[in-house]
């Protein structure tokens, strides 16, 4: 056995909520209301409740992923309590993330000794499961969240990387081979055509034209046929300007609205140039050497581009692997030893595989950045810095390196640019940061005491209709799932707490639409990209713009419309205020009145600490840019972010 062999994977089998009957719910706010559109009634399933659930084991020998619907009444919320390892501090906003998770675990101070909230309880229903702990914990960053304390007592979750972390087992189910399967995909709206009148810019020096065809991008045939099976007739705006200045071999910073097409703007160029340059994988190598990695914040995220480079790649010699945490190590390494290509990784995972010589640099032609920002903010910026420094790795000057988003902060632009070539080109499409013009941005002034019941009003006003409910803290994910639970409505949740299997599971329950309503935290506010997603609630609102702008860009993507309403609670919101205003005035909607006194009035209106900094373009047309170098810049974040956990605490 190798030395990352793991032995068994057998798991205990976690909980989760779901439902089992579908009974209709009574009509609601038929006249009306803050959320009125006549539309009540319209059904909802009824069951609800938290239940165990086990079975047998699955043919990848999981056991326990199929869900025991019986006894929707049993309920009782496990709550997690418990967990955790004192994961610390090390991040603004990243707990949701997945650069670590169970991965390798430099960043930040792990073992902090905060938590002190282990007290507090779970909410229980009094069913079976209740006992097991509640919530344990203490907040630990800007954004999230408790972290459970004390023991672990958990045997499946040592980790392989650390003797005393908990094992991950979980392998994911084998995916479908068949073409349907593979080339799924949901129609395009009808402001497709709409994204030809955004505004385009490309800065830099000798940018190549644009195509206006995916046949001027002259694919080569088994990558052309896979993009029409796709369903791709012709390419977005991003995918126009990003495709060539990729293939004419430049550096890019891309920038687009949420839902636009930036990921096949990155991997259908270099796709393209490893088919042209008959690249094929072999597995007679025992460390790989892929041409290209991607790098993605969450796990579902990273999956997803997988999916789309595995299907862009159908029947081709090019071999994308996955590697994201959660998922049992030394199922990734037999993937990525049948050899491989293109890696897709969450950066701890990857930098794990890199670290134990399973992945080798010194062929690697591409390096992208998805979701940018995020992966050069404090966050993953040491990952990042760790990864272009790691042995093998080649320089900026003989690597391309891609970064895409649709927020780009000024102060991570210049940050990027220490990553970047001199000569890279900027592309913006439509204002940069600004929100998607397909989603329909409405605000409801709400208390903390009554958000909760709005939800379930509009809940009901939408019926079956697919809606993500946005929550700031994993505790408060699994307080609202399991009260709609409750309250008979079908939801799934998603948050960075819970085990990778029920994570994928709650997704996939999701996308079916077996349960319409997934309630999560930002672990799914960036580029997830799910069929049908109608509304976005944001039950709270986020601490910081841009990840408002990713949060409602899960509706609203490839032309068709969507909605997104947002509780605002004016005790708790109002620094946020005036960059909702500039995001509505940008996205030509309607300001609520309200809003804009919110934001220009009142002692220290509008003020908001945790932005960045909108950049309207390239950063390096200069003049925005605050006088500190950025250094200090994100010291003076930190400091910030500290002050918000003692807040919290
Ligand atoms: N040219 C195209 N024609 C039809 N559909 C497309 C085209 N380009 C992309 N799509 C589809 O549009 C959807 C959104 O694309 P994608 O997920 O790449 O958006 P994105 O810009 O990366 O969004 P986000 O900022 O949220 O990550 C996907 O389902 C994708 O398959």
């Amino acid at each position: 056995m190798d030395e990352w062999e793991e032995e068994g994977t057998s798991t205990t089998a976690p909980t989760s909520h779901t439902s089992s009957e579908v009974t209709q719910r009574g009509s609601w706010n038929s006249d009306g209301g803050e959320f009125g559109r006549g539309r009540g009634g319209r059904g909802r399933g009824r069951r609800g409740g938290f239940k165990s659930f086990s079975s047998g084991p699955d043919e990848n020998g999981n056991d326990g992923d199929s869900w025991n619907n019986t006894g929707g009444e049993r309920g009782g919320f496990r709550g997690r309590g418990g967990r955790g390892h004192g994961r610390g501090f090390g991040r603004t906003d990243s707990s949701e993330f997945d650069g670590d998770d169970d991965e390798v675990c430099e960043n930040g101070f792990r073992g902090g000794s905060r938590g002190g909230r282990g007290s507090r309880g779970g909410f229980r229903r009094g069913g079976d499961q209740g006992a097991r702990g509640g919530f344990g914990g203490g907040y630990r960053g800007r954004d999230e969240e408790f972290f459970a304390q004390g023991e672990d007592k958990d045997p499946e979750k040592k980790d392989e990387n650390e003797g005393e972390r908990p094992r991950v087992t979980y392998v994911p189910p084998s995916l479908p081979e068949d073409e349907d399967s593979i080339f799924a995909h949901y129609e395009k709206g009808i402001n497709f055509d709409k994204y030809d009148d955004i505004m385009v810019d490309v800065s830099g020096t000798n940018p190549p034209p644009a195509i206006m065809t995916f046949e001027e991008a002259a694919l080569c045939e088994s990558l052309r046929k896979n993009v029409s099976k796709s369903g791709y007739v012709k390419p977005t705006p991003v995918q126009k300007y990003g495709m060539p200045i990729i293939s004419a071999g430049r550096d890019l910073m891309a920038c687009a609205q949420t839902g636009s097409g930036k990921t096949a703007a990155f991997l259908l160029p270099i796709l393209q140039q490893l088919m042209a340059d008959g690249v094929a994988a072999s597995s007679f190598s025992e460390v790989q050497e892929p041409e290209a990695i991607i790098v993605a914040p969450t796990r579902e995220l990273i999956n997803q581009i997988y999916l789309e480079a595995r299907k862009f790649a159908h029947g081709t010699c090019v071999r994308p692997v996955v590697v994201y945490g959660g998922v049992n190590t030394g199922h990734q390494i037999r993937d990525i030893l049948r050899g491989c290509n293109v890696v897709c990784g969450t950066p701890g995972r990857l930098l794990d595989m890199i670290g134990r010589g399973k992945v080798g640099l010194s062929k690697l032609q591409y390096l992208v950045l998805d979701e940018a920002d995020r992966m050069l903010d404090m966050g993953f910026e040491p990952d990042m810095r760790r990864l272009v420094g790691s042995p093998g790795m080649p320089s900026k000057e003989n690597r391309q390196t891609l970064m895409f988003s649709a927020t780009y902060p000024e102060d991570i632009q210049r940050l990027a640019a220490d990553f970047l070539k001199t000569d890279y080109l900027f592309l913006a499409v439509g204002v940069v940061g600004g929100a998607c013009s397909d989603v329909e941005q409405t605000f409801v002034q709400v208390t903390k005491f009554s958000k909760r019941e709005q939800l379930l009003d509009f809940l009901n006003t939408v019926g079956a209709e697919r809606t993500m409910v946005f929550v700031e803290t994993k505790r408060q994910a699994d307080f609202i799932a399991t009260y709609l639970c409750q309250e008979k409505v079908l939801t799934t949740s998603i948050h960075g707490d819970r085990e990778q299997r029920e994570r994928e599971q709650a997704l996939a329950d999701f996308r079916s639409g077996k349960c319409p309503v997934l309630v999560a935290t930002s672990v799914a506010a960036r580029g997830l990209d799910i069929p049908d997603v109608q509304h976005v609630v944001n039950f709270d609102l986020p601490n910081n713009i841009d990840e408002y702008v990713h949060r409602i860009g899960r509706t609203g993507r490839c032309g068709n419309t969507g909605r997104a309403v947002s509780f605002y609670d004016p005790e708790a919101d109002n620094q946020l205020a005036r960059s909702l205003v500039t995001i509505l005035s940008k996205a030509q909607q309607e300001v609520p009145s309200w809003l804009e006194e919110s934001a220009f009035s009142g002692p220290g209106a509008g003020f908001n600490s945790s932005r960045k900094g909108f950049a309207s373009t390239d950063s390096r047309k200069g003049g925005s840019f605050p006088e500190k170098d950025v250094r200090s810049q994100l010291a003076a974040q930190t400091a910030v972010a500290t002050a918000d956990e003692e807040e919290w605490e």
